[in-house]
């Protein structure tokens, strides 16, 4: 796939405080590649030095073939952290004004506005002044000002904050098809069963610095170990002299029991001993969701050093 995107090297400090310490990754044409990391790890400083709001101290960002301040920002969409739109402006107006700064044709602005209002349940709204608007009816707007001019990549921060569920879903499918009409995507997003869902590949940062890349099959396969839910009441440490388990979490009635990189789970379940007390049993890969928490909370299920790679 082509690559429209790249990130190689990025360093940057604020004042003697190094916060991006060699940042690279890249995001492909019609590709869903998500950020990841817990806060204050470095996703938003890395974003605004793709989107030139800042500059590296080292490194740099190619689009296409483009660099530094000669990239073409009208071919990007971004869709800031920090919302906020112009207040007393009505919706219509500021959309087609910020299709504009991105020398997209007046016309298909107008079409496209009212065709993504209509989609994301804003029909007849385009004459309200935005202060009007709710907090997830104002982000629906600033959603569509971001892929309004039908840039090439796009750049969602934080899309999902404040959604209800349902607008959620509107977002999830919007991008998705997004992605399969060619535009690349970045995305950060802290809704790790939405990112699950969604991305193709993700880049995971901790304190500035890379612990995983990889598409999501190489990182499920590498990071997550297959866990077994057992419902019935055992003795903690029979359950933890089971062969291939790595550490057991005891829920009351329930326990969890976290197995051993690449256990075969049929052959696994053939070994349990009579014993072990059983009314209900799952058996489930380790979602990212808690592959995420391992990382920042630094309790690692994965081996120093090891990394997945695109
Ligand atoms: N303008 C700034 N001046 C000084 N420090 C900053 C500035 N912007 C960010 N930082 C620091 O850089 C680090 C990374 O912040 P950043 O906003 O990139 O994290 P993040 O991964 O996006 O976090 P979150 O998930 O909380 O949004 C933090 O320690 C933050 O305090």
């Amino acid at each position: 796939m082509e690559v429209m995107l790249t990130v190689e090297g990025l360093e940057k400090s604020f004042k003697d405080k190094k916060v991006l310490k060699g940042i690279s990754f890249e995001v492909r044409k019609g590709e869903i590649m998500a950020i990841l990391g817990p806060n204050g790890a470095g996703k938003s400083t890395t974003i605004r030095n793709i989107m030139g709001i800042m500059y590296p101290d080292k490194g740099s960002v190619t689009f296409h073939q483009h660099n530094g301040k000669g990239i073409p920002r009208e071919k990007i969409g971004y869709l800031p952290e920090e919302r906020g739109l112009y207040k007393n402006v009505n919706v219509m107006d500021i959309l087609l004004y910020l299709a504009d700064l991105k020398d997209y044709p007046l016309h298909k602005a107008k079409e496209r506005a009212l065709m993504y209002l209509k989609k994301f349940d804003l029909e007849g709204k385009e004459k309200i002044s935005v202060e009007e608007l709710s907090k997830g009816m104002g982000q629906k707007v600033q959603f569509i000002s971001s892929i309004i001019h039908e840039p090439e990549l796009l750049i969602l921060d934080e899309p999902f904050s404040g959604l209800d569920p349902v607008s959620q879903e509107l977002f999830k499918e919007e991008i998705r098809s997004l992605a399969d009409n060619g535009t690349a995507i970045l995305l950060s997003s802290h809704q790790m069963n939405l990112v699950e869902e969604m991305c193709d590949r993700l880049f995971m940062i901790q304190r500035g610095q890379k612990v995983i890349y990889g598409t999501l099959n190489d990182v499920k396969t590498e990071y997550a170990n297959f866990k077994c839910t057992i419902r019935g009441l055992n003795n903690r440490h029979e359950l933890e002299n089971i062969p291939e388990v790595v550490r057991v979490e005891d829920k009351g009635e329930s326990s969890i029991l976290y197995l051993e990189k690449d256990v075969d789970p049929g052959n696994w379940l053939k070994q349990l001993p009579d014993k072990i007390n059983i009314h209900e049993l799952n058996i489930n890969r380790i979602s990212l969701h808690e592959i995420f928490i391992d990382i920042a909370t630094d309790k690692n299920l994965m081996k120093e050093g090891s990394e997945v790679l695109a």
